[in-house]
């Protein structure tokens, strides 16, 4: 078997809020292979948004390793870290965080440029991934012109633009009626597929979690395989 394209290994979240200590993650582990698409499911506090933002780089936990590339990104130099986050990790939330001045070809164009790319690759990497999203009609409109679905598809492109080997996604389409969320679900697995990337995507819908390649469940803190209850 191939090497995981992400592995978190005993990871602790603990939130401190005014004297209260709430220990949410209680030492997680979870590998994620290239290729696969694995949903992240369990009760709503049960820290599947904060295993993710970890996961993604986004937000120190308390404790714990995230490992992609071989490399401990939380032990790394800040920049270093946002290097490895914006390169290898593409994010996708509930609501489309899209810019609303801009239209949907920079919206997706803006995470390459960031990344170093020049103007022109840019704009044609966005075009190619908005085109596979069936978004090619729809390049110039700003978000506030697309509908719920068109405007997650864009944020699906947007997370792929830099051709991440993995992309997390918290409740992709919850956001969403249950026909646009299938559509925006099937969009989001084919592009994770043919970008080959590992996805692990956030949901309570467990309709949409079995079509996902494996289900794993949070569990008093801790990752654990799915098993759904029997009556
Ligand atoms: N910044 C924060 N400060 C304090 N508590 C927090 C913070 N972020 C999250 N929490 C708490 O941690 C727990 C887990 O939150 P988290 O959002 O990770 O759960 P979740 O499984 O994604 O929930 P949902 O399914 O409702 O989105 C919740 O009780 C939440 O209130």
């Amino acid at each position: 078997m191939s090497s995981p394209a992400l592995s978190i290994r005993n990871l602790v979240r603990i939130y401190e809020t005014e004297g209260e200590r709430l220990q949410v993650l209680r030492g997680a582990d979870l590998d994620l292979y290239p290729g696969e698409l694995v949903g992240l499911v369990g009760p709503s506090g049960s820290g599947k948004s904060s295993l993710l933002h970890a996961a993604a780089l986004l937000e120190k936990p308390t404790a714990g390793e995230v490992i992609i590339e071989g490399v401990n990104g939380l032990s790394l130099p800040d920049k270093m870290r946002t290097a490895i986050r914006r390169r290898q990790v593409g994010f996708v939330y509930q609501f489309h965080h899209l810019l609303p001045e801009l239209d949907a070809l920079e919206n997706v164009a803006l995470p390459r440029r960031i990344a170093g790319a020049g103007v022109k690759e840019a704009r044609e990497a966005a075009r190619a991934r908005l085109e596979s999203l069936g978004l090619g009609g729809r390049l110039d409109h700003r978000p506030g012109q697309l509908s719920g679905g068109e405007q997650q598809r864009v944020a699906i492109a947007r997370a792929l633009v830099n051709d991440p080997r993995i992309v997390l996604a918290d409740e992709p389409t919850g956001n969403l009626d249950p026909a646009t969320s299938d559509q925006v679900f099937d969009a989001l697995s084919a592009a994770c597929r043919d970008a080959g990337a590992a996805a692990l995507v956030a949901t309570h819908n467990l309709a949409l979690a079995k079509r996902m390649d494996r289900v794993v469940t949070l569990v008093d803190g801790l990752v654990e395989a799915y098993a759904p209850k029997t009556a």
